[in-house]
Order: structure tokens, then C-alpha cells, then sequence
């Protein structure tokens, strides 16, 4: 079964629907554009009403290492870095690889570095909502990571609508959603309850 990341996590009110559906995974965007970046203070209060079992998800765009130091200080379990321009060495935390998605060309030439531990795929703008072209997306890439075991992670555009559909055409390990579970004060409870029945009717 896909597990579940709930992403653009701002207020500590949002922990209840995620500890209640027992989803996997908790993103906290640290990104000062971003309308949901949180501070690693803000973020490190929310995290303490999480259950245990919810793994914290550090999201991140070409990280300063001074701030990567600061979110493996802060607990985080696994820092996901979009726009990557150097994969750091020697990270003391599992790493996830954000891609964006814009063309058959370009999904082409993902190179996935040895050693990450997740690849997600987004699209072209991250956070908003949109889906990449899933048609367009070269499979014999994901055939790729299938068989080099690397936890693939589905982003972009997911929403009680198209997570059954994501699902059946690319057999991701986590399906990740962020803009269609929010209401206008961060997550709405309804609409997370949604997307996770909708994820685990699937199997
Ligand atoms: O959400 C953001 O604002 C954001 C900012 C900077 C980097 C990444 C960001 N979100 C990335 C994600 O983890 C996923 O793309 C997101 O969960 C999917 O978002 P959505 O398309 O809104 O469901």
C-alpha cells in the first residue's frame, strides 16, 4: 500500500487528522517564499504533538548547509531537497531527491546519485497544486528506480480525485499532497480524511 505524506504542515492544529488517520509521513516546508514555510522553532513545537510513528519530512530548496546542520539538530528524519545542485556528502540523514518534472526530454536525463534514499517526482512549480504530465513521463524511468530499489515518492496536483489513478500508473511508495487537503486555515480535516480513504480503498 502507498504510504502518505501530508505536506505544509503550519500549525499544530493540523496533528490531529494526521495522528487520527495515522498517516505516514509530515512535511514542514523551510522555504521563506513559500506561503507555508515554517520556522525550525515553529516547526520543531508542531512536531512534538505528532505521534511517533508519523515520520517528520524536512522539505527544503538547494539547502545552505548551515540549515541542513540545523534540521538534522532539530530531529527531522529525512530532509527532501528540490532544486538540488550538489548532493552534500556525508549527510548525517536519508535524503529524498525533489524533481521537477516539465518534459519527456528532461525526465530523461533524472540521474538518480547512489546513496539517496528517496526520488520524488513534482511539478514544474512545486506546491501548487498541479500534476506533471503523467502521460508524457517516460515509464522506463521508473522501471529504472523500481529495480535499483529506490523508494519512489508521487507529488504534484494529488487530490482524492486523481490519487487512484497516480497509483495505478505509477506504483509510487508514498503519494505526497500539500494544496487540495487545504482549507483556508492550513489543512482541513475533511479533506485529509478524504485522501487518505481514497489512497486505502485503493488496495
Ligand atoms: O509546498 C510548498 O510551498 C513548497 C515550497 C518549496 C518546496 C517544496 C514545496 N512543496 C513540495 C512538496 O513537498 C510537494 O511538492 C507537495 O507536497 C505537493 O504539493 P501540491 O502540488 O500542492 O499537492
Amino acid at each position: 500500500m502507498a504510504k502518505i505524506k501530508i505536506c505544509g504542515i503550519t500549525r499544530e492544529s493540523e496533528t490531529e487528522v494526521l495522528n487520527r488517520m495515522q498517516v505516514d509521513y509530515a512535511g514542514f516546508v523551510f522555504f521563506e517564499k513559500s506561503k507555508r514555510n515554517v520556522s525550525i522553532e515553529q516547526a520543531k513545537e508542531i512536531k512534538k504533538h505528532l505521534k511517533p510513528s508519523i515520520k517528520t519530512v524536512a522539505v527544503t530548496v538547494n539547502p545552505a548547509l548551515d540549515l541542513i546542520d540545523e534540521i538534522i539538530e532539530a530531529g527531522f528524519d529525512i530532509l527532501q531537497i528540490h532544486k538540488m545542485q550538489e548532493f552534500p556528502e556525508n549527510l548525517k540523514i536519508p535524503v529524498w531527491v525533489a524533481c521537477q518534472v516539465r518534459s519527456r526530454e528532461e525526465a530523461e536525463e533524472i540521474n538518480v546519485p547512489d546513496g539517496i534514499s528517496g526520488i520524488l517526482l513534482d511539478a514544474p512549480e512545486f506546491g501548487s497544486g498541479k500534476t506533471f504530465s503523467w502521460q508524457d513521463f517516460p515509464m522506463k524511468k521508473r522501471r529504472e528506480w523500481q529495480e535499483r530499489r529506490i523508494p519512489f515518492i508521487l507529488a504534484g496536483g494529488l487530490s482524492s480525485e486523481n490519487v487512484e489513478e497516480g497509483i495505478r500508473l505509477f506504483e509510487p511508495d508514498v503519494v505526497d499532497v500539500s494544496s487540495s487537503v487545504e482549507g483556508e486555515h492550513g489543512k482541513d480535516h475533511k479533506k485529509v480524511e478524504a485522501f487518505v480513504r481514497k489512497v486505502r480503498e485503493h488496495e
